[in-house]
């Protein structure tokens, strides 16, 4: 098993039953497919482009990233449940045709985009996790084209580009950001992401989650 890495969530998401999990592992090893072969699998799929560009001059932006609100008025990515006789790739493809209306013959995805794999024992649950980067230019092109796609006004309410950058006040921006509701464990895929793509430092990442359960805990 993956070491576990929570990117600084321990105490604001309980961790205790989650762990990481490697794909071939929970695909290709019986003794580990057969242990979870009744948890539910779902597959979600982060698209995103470097973006070096300054926010009013000032905020390095640094990568676009494809998220989405949700029907429920939540945040997450695209994707969804794995359907019987399908793998995560293929059950995120879909979704991402589905979803965000991705030709699938410029960007599918591959076992190659696959991230990380997080289990949830006590909702069985196993999230798939992919990444995928594209030009700038294919990234926009993706946006607009979303707004074609079958599930638009109905499961998904428009993509969205998290801020990468944090304001002088140590919350707007990504810290504000995290500080909303998301769907599965979509923020930590994201954290996870933006460390592991080199998009974001642990350390910036680590003083943004806490600037976010700051925020968190005097809101109460
Ligand atoms: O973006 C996500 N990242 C991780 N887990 C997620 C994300 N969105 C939802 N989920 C969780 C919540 C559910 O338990 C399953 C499946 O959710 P969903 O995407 O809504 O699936 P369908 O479209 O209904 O197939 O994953």
């Amino acid at each position: 098993m993956a070491s576990t890495d929570n990117c600084g969530f321990s105490d604001i998401e309980s961790q205790s039953s989650k762990t990481l999990l490697e794909y071939e592992e929970i695909l290709f090893q019986e003794s580990v497919s057969e242990k979870f072969k009744n948890f539910t699998h779902a597959a979600h799929g982060m698209l995103y482009a470097l973006d070096d560009r300054l926010v009013f001059g000032m905020f390095r932006q640094r990568a676009a990233i494809l998220m989405q609100l949700r029907f429920d008025g939540i945040l997450g990515f695209p994707g969804g449940l794995v359907d019987p006789g399908e793998n995560p790739m293929e059950a995120l493809n879909r979704e991402m045709e589905e979803e965000i209306n991705l030709d699938l013959t410029q960007h599918p995805f591959t076992n190659d985009n696959h991230l990380v794999t997080f289990l949830h024992h006590k909702k069985q649950l196993v999230l798939h996790f992919f990444t995928k980067e594209v030009s700038l230019d294919q990234f926009k092109n993706i946006e607009l084209k979303s707004l074609n796609a079958k599930e638009y006004g109905l499961e998904c309410f428009g993509s969205i580009r998290p801020p990468l950058f944090t304001m002088e006040d140590g919350f707007k921006g990504l810290p504000a950001f995290l500080s909303n509701q998301f769907a599965g464990n979509s923020r930590e895929q994201l954290l996870y992401a933006l460390k592991s793509r080199n998009i974001i430092t642990s350390e910036e990442i680590a003083t943004c989650v806490e600037s976010m359960k700051r925020h968190v805990e005097n809101n109460r």
